[in-house]
């Protein structure tokens, strides 16, 4: 990419004549003069310099809507904010530009720009946009926060990586198998209760996986905390929360002048936040010296540690484990409901499903991890349920490290970058009927070629792109082909014999999960059902 466009922006020609004819008379100005006539025209000229070249670098930048105020204006979006997005693009194209108080952002809206600046540039566009009140809490020490060029960022991939990457992901097999039993068991004592019981699952796998913790209950100390963790940094963490993040000289105004209440949060709640983290590995610690540890994510980490990096290495471990915990918390489970919102709604794609598994695995066991590849249907359902709600519409924004020029437009030096994830599911180009729902997309035959895998964009993208994707792609393999082999799912009926057909509306925020819905989960044979009642005794 060039920097040419953005070198002959500045508005040389436009001013160079009003400058210069200053300059001239300036020479006959006595110093008294300046005072009188000369400051007002100096300034009146800096002012109108400022904003030539405020405008024509504006002219510049992506097109987009605009602020009645340039540099302080706020513009409104609503809590589905991916949807605002993809109207935008409509009228401004694949590429627009808005100004959040002094933020830039840039919403890529097409396929082609999402992969051309996160995937082929991401050299410069890994960074992640930092807020004040964020880095107080820690968070720049979470995978989700760290600077590209920092040691935590470099220090938690590998670490990802090693625990949960393509090469090691097969080592959690198991634990997942596992899980997925007491999934089947609750379903069926409390099928009401289904979307708690994919909470559950999913948290404990993780938790397992990262501190080799056992989830019991749902009240569990350990859960409950780790949550708290969760909510906080999520509610008080996020970017753009508090005005500080957008207006930074609030850091500078004291105490009860306008936008400071910040103060007061990040005096008092750091430490306490601080504390949960520390809970966590301090557990594992004592079960390590007692000599009870179950191998984790942790222990490992920590047994692994060159003695004269001890805290350094331990914070690195407590933030990594942490945010293996933020990464999943929400994710699977996302996915999960709308798996369980697709089948109640698209029965023709369950029916199908079902019966590829009754052919190849049979109706007297469960699948497991290594049925995989023999499962064409089932993997493409479960890609279209990545795609059909994609679980983090707008993915995580991204920053970018240097001004970029990308087809003629500037993309200025720390710019938040967002990639609408949404839209892209939606793009009729990619994938034609996209309010339909077709695994069947997925696969060629002799009419067509399979779409677009959604895999290749809903895990993110370039040196930020998901380091869970392999756990989580095992784990939703493993809970959906159980839960088709052992239930139907279908909507449900009320009292008065009515089909209750769930509105499939969605949640606002970072993660969009299906709106809380009903349906009915019966077993389909009682093979099964007498099966996971031994697995789950045992
Ligand atoms: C279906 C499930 C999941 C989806 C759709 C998903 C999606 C994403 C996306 C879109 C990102 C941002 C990538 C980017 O910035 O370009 C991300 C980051 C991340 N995810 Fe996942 N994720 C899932 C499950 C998980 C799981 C199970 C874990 C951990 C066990 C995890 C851990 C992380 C971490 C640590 C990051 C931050 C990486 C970084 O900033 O360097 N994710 N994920």
């Amino acid at each position: 990419m060039s920097f040419n466009q953005f070198n002959n922006i500045a508005p040389v020609n436009s001013l160079g004549r009003a400058p210069n004819e200053t300059v001239t008379r300036s020479k006959h100005f006595q110093l008294g003069q300046l005072d009188s006539l000369g400051l007002p025209l100096l300034c009146s000229l800096l002012f109108i310099v400022l904003y030539l070249a405020w405008k024509s670098r504006r002219t510049a930048l992506p097109p987009g809507p605009s602020t009645r105020f340039p540099f302080w204006g706020r513009l409104k979006f609503s809590e589905r904010k991916w949807e605002d997005f993809t109207e935008l693009a409509k009228k401004y194209g694949p590429v627009f530009h808005y100004r959040d108080g002094q933020t830039n952002y840039v919403v890529l809206n097409s396929a082609d720009a999402i992969f051309d600046l996160l995937n082929k540039h991401s050299r410069i566009y890994s960074d992640r946009p930092q807020a004040y009140v964020s880095n107080m809490l820690g968070q720049n020490k979470t995978a989700f926060r760290t600077r590209s060029d920092s040691r935590f960022f470099h220090v938690h991939r590998r670490m990802f990586n090693d625990a949960m990457g393509p090469r090691s992901v097969h080592e959690h097999f198991p634990l997942l198998e596992k899980l997925r039993i007491r999934l089947l068991s609750q379903l069926l004592s409390k099928p009401h209760d289904f979307i708690e019981h994919i909470k559950m699952s999913a948290g404990s796998a993780v938790l397992k996986m990262a501190y080799g913790y056992d989830v019991r209950t749902k009240d569990d100390d350990f859960l409950v905390s780790i949550m708290r963790y969760v909510r906080v940094t999520s509610t008080y963490g996020g970017l753009g929360t508090w005005a500080v993040d957008h207006y930074p000289f609030l850091k500078y105004m004291p105490r009860g002048f306008p936008g400071t209440s910040y103060r007061k949060f990040v005096e008092e709640f750091p430490a306490k936040h601080n504390k949960i983290l520390h809970q966590t590995t301090d557990w594992v610690k004592a079960e390590m010296a007692a000599g009870r540890a179950v191998p984790s994510f942790v222990s490992k980490q920590l047994s692994d540690r060159v003695d004269n990096q001890d805290e350094e290495q331990e914070d690195h471990v407590r933030h990594a484990a942490a945010g293996m915990y933020l990464g999943a918390a929400d994710t699977t489970p996302g996915v999960m409901m709308t798996f369980f919102l697709c089948m109640t709604l698209f029965p023709e794609s369950q029916r199908r499903a079902q019966e590829e598994i009754d052919r190849v695995i049979g109706k007297d066991r469960l699948p497991v991890m290594a049925d995989r590849d023999d499962l064409p249907y089932v993997n493409a359902l479960i890609k279209e349920c990545l795609r059909w709600h994609p679980v983090a519409p707008l993915g995580l924004v991204h920053s970018v490290t240097e001004d970029d020029d990308y087809n003629g437009m500037l993309i200025p030096k720390g710019s938040t970058i967002i990639a609408n994830l949404w839209g892209l599911s939606k793009d009729e180009q990619v994938y034609p009927d996209p309010w339909k729902f077709k695994p069947e997309r997925y696969i060629a035959d002799s009419n067509s070629t399979p779409q677009m895998d959604p895999r290749e964009w809903v895990f993110g993208f370039g040196r930020r792109i998901c380091p869970g994707q392999y756990f989580a792609e095992a784990s939703l393999f493993i809970s959906i082909a159980s839960t088709l082999a052992m239930f139907d799912i279908s909507k449900a009926v009320d009292s008065d014999g009515k089909v209750i057909v769930p509105d499939g509306l969605y949640g606002g925020g970072t993660t969009s999960l299906p709106l809380p819905f009903e349906c009915r989960i019966l077993p389909r044979n009682d093979v099964m059902v007498e099966m996971v009642s031994l697995l789950t005794a045992k």
